[in-house]
């Protein structure tokens, strides 16, 4: 396929999802059986342009002049391809799969209209709504970290360091263009794509049959090393998922000690024992009931509580959610953080740990519940969040407060988190 009958696929793969409320990966999916024809490179191809269209809704609205499907596809190459308007005149042209050609006003308003005059929230990429929430989160940044949260992410790994180390992954995957993250110790990055291209597909790598990584973003992996998880340790993992967290708490561990990987949702948990077989774990017990939870209240040396949360610090990876996201879910969300702090701490023994991590960059999700636990948990106290980062990990600087760490694409070059770490008195 050339571009233009790439650019007609991600208009119809848009325009179904804004009909039928869809997320971006199910009608990419659908498209791709209905277009057996299609080859995987054009898939990527089309896969791009959708996932740029949604990152740069807005900005690509207003470049317009126009909100439709299409001209968030056609503001996608124009923003993050490289292309102009001439040059995309020059490509469809003769191409009788390609979408009609950009009208007349569609080019006067690409030619008159800076992206730079635009209005905050257009720069910024995101929906009205949210942007209080980003303000008292980022201050006078906020335009720039949310517009990097509306950039491509790199794909990063994390070296399982029960079975191998970075140099020999690293050496195993060269052809990756792979290299050791910037923070994280355990990490590697391989860079966001450019064009049409796509990441490799490191599951098929004999390294990761093996054992030797994850796919882990290196913000998650972050997290995991401030939880301070140290051989010998009695660990829950409360919202422990298909387990990215536990994994790498148990690598810290060295296999030693005892992790128990609690989630209430059973099907969230599932591919956890499988993940665990493949990393070689030992020391992980996968939890599907709290009440057989009960005999370790006031036992533990550390909790972690990965939140169910907005997810708005993952919105390179999924910007199709940012504009599914609503106040409303935002409220159920918080609900649930307080439930879940109050149910997780009384595990944590006295002189024991509670740390507290979201993928969101809101307040409300984020320092707001920290202080709200500890009006209500008087027996708690935070640690120096930044001392922590400094005596866990050798380089690196995010945004840090009394009540905690915030990382974000434009600070540490991660996804969106907040670590919190508290200490119960003894
Ligand atoms: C951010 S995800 C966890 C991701 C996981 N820790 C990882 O690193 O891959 C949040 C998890 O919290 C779980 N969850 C939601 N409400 C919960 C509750 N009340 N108790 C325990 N787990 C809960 C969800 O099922 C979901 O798997």
């Amino acid at each position: 396929m050339r571009l233009g009958g790439r650019l007609a696929a991600a208009i119809e793969v848009l325009s179904d999802m804004e009909k039928r409320h869809r997320p971006a990966a199910d009608a990419l999916k659908d498209w791709g059986l209905s277009h057996r024809f299609a080859g995987a490179g054009d898939r990527a191809a089309i896969g791009n342009i959708v996932y740029d269209a949604l990152r740069r809704r807005r900005s690509a609205a207003w470049q317009l002049d126009e909100e439709s499907p299409r001209a968030a596809a056609f503001g996608a190459l124009l923003l993050e391809w490289g292309e102009t308007a001439d040059s995309l005149d020059r490509t469809l042209d003769g191409d009788r799969f390609a979408p009609e050609r950009l009208s007349e006003t569609e080019k006067l308003a690409i030619a008159s209209r800076k992206l730079i005059d635009a209005p905050d929230v257009v720069r910024a990429d995101i929906p009205d709504w949210c942007q209080p929430h980003l303000e008292r989160s980022f201050g006078e940044d906020w335009v720039a970290e949310a517009a990097a949260l509306a950039a491509r992410p790199p794909l990063d790994l994390r070296v399982n360091r029960l079975q191998s180390n970075r140099d020999r992954v690293l050496a195993d995957i060269s052809e990756t263009g792979a290299m050791a993250s910037a923070i994280s110790p355990n990490g590697i990055r391989i860079p966001p794509i450019e064009g049409s291209g796509r990441h490799p597909n490191v599951q098929v790598e004999p390294a990761f049959q093996k054992g030797w990584f994850e796919i882990q973003d290196e913000g998650s992996q972050i997290a995991a090393t401030l939880a301070s998880a140290k051989p010998g340790m009695q660990v829950l993992d409360f919202c422990a998922g298909a387990g990215g967290k536990t994994l790498a708490l148990a690598a810290e561990m060295e296999n030693r000690g005892q992790i128990f990987a609690y989630d209430s949702d059973k099907s969230r948990l599932a591919p956890i024992f499988d993940r665990l077989k493949r990393a070689e774990t030992r020391n992980v017990q996968a939890v599907t009931s709290l009440n057989s939870l009960d005999k370790l209240e006031g036992e533990l040396d550390l909790v972690l509580i990965d939140a169910p949360c907005t997810g708005s610090g993952t919105w390179r990876r999924r910007p199709d959610a940012k504009w599914r996201l609503s106040t409303r879910q935002l409220d159920v969300r918080i609900g649930e953080q307080a439930a879940i702090l109050d149910n997780a701490a009384r595990f944590v023994k006295p002189g024991g740990r509670l740390a507290y991590v979201t993928c969101s960059v809101f307040a409300e999700e984020n320092t707001d519940q920290v202080e709200a636990f500890l009006q209500r948990h008087p027996d708690f106290a935070c640690v120096d969040q930044e001392a922590l980062w400094n005596e866990r990990l050798e380089t690196g600087k995010a945004r840090f407060s009394a009540s905690g760490i915030v990382m974000s694409p434009l600070t540490t070059g991660t996804d969106g988190f907040f670590f919190a770490a508290l200490e119960r008195r003894a």
